[in-house]
Order: C-alpha cells, then sequence, then structure tokens
C-alpha cells in the first residue's frame, strides 16, 4: 500500500515515529514533511497528501499536527478525500468499516505514540463494510459534486 504522511511543527516527532511502523508494515511511505520543529502552516502540509489521494497517487493519507483538527479541515476541502481524526481504537475501526476513510489525522499534543501507533495498525488493516454505508458514502459524493458545481458558477 503506498502511504503518503505529512506534519506541522506540532507533529513532526510522532510523523516521524509512525514512518518506522509503517516500514514495520511494508508500506510504501511518502513523506511530504514537514523536516523539523520549526513553525509551519499545516495547510501547506495537510493539502499535499490530500491532493496526492485524491489524484490515485496514494492509497492512504497520514496527517499529524498538534490537534488533528487543522489538519482534518484541509483535506476534507478536497473532493474525494475522506478524512477522521481520530484518538481511539473504536474510531479506528468504525471510520474504515463505516466512512471508508482513505485518510487519518491524529493530534500529537492529544495522544502518545503508542496509541498512535495502535490506531495507524488498526487504520491500515480494517476494510470498508461496504452495505449500507455504500449509499452513505454516495450522499456524501452527492454534496461535493453539488458544492464544486457552485464553485463553479461562482468563478464564471
Ligand atoms: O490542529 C491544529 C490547528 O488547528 C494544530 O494543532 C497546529 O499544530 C497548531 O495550531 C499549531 O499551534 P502553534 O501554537 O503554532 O504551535
Amino acid at each position: 500500500m503506498r502511504v503518503a504522511i505529512a506534519a506541522d511543527h506540532g507533529g513532526y516527532a510522532l510523523k516521524e515515529q509512525m514512518k518506522n511502523v509503517l516500514k514495520e508494515l511494508n508500506m510504501e511511505v511518502h513523506d511530504f514533511g514537514t523536516d523539523s520543529e520549526q513553525s509551519v502552516d499545516y495547510p501547506d502540509y495537510g493539502i499535499k497528501v490530500a491532493e496526492g489521494v485524491a489524484k490515485g497517487d496514494f492509497d492512504r493519507g497520514i496527517l499529524i499536527c498538534g490537534t488533528g483538527l487543522g489538519m482534518s479541515i484541509v483535506a476534507n476541502k478536497v473532493p474525494g478525500v475522506r478524512c477522521a481524526v481520530v484518538h481511539d481504537c473504536f474510531s479506528a475501526k468504525a471510520t474504515r468499516e463505516h466512512n471508508d476513510t482513505n485518510v487519518l489525522a491524529m493530534g500529537a499534543r492529544v495522544i502518545g505514540p503508542g496509541l498512535a501507533e495502535e490506531i495507524v495498525r488498526i487504520w491500515l488493516t480494517t476494510e470498508f463494510a461496504g452495505g449500507r454505508h455504500e449509499q452513505r458514502l454516495d450522499k456524501i459524493r452527492l454534496i461535493e459534486e453539488k458544492y464544486g458545481q457552485e464553485e463553479g458558477v461562482r468563478g464564471c
């Protein structure tokens, strides 16, 4: 599986730790930065992973900032991305089975590396359950289309 990962300064250290977990799981990892704890703006990094996943360059994305919240807001602006902030194992499984999330956001100021590793392992190995959840994802796609079109109209 091809996994893109990125973080801001708040998530940098946890990103480095999660890269080791991904390599242990034999994932193909692409790191979009940041490369230090020097302050940066999370949208600049979140967009790279979100666009890469939306374009199909990567199967999944992982975003880490202080809370996971800013990164998830950015990622969910990109059509085709379904990103969830996850800080517990139940949600890691549920958001794959029910939401077919393709981007995971976590907050390095919220959870430690042990729990983050568990979440990443569960999230990467849980399949989408399909069935009744498919029609709900179809409705999310319709919402994306609706606002994508309105954006186009405003741009004319
Ligand atoms: O989620 C975030 C923003 O909504 C992240 O926590 C950022 O890492 C955080 O905002 C960075 O804050 P800082 O005070 O500039 O380190």
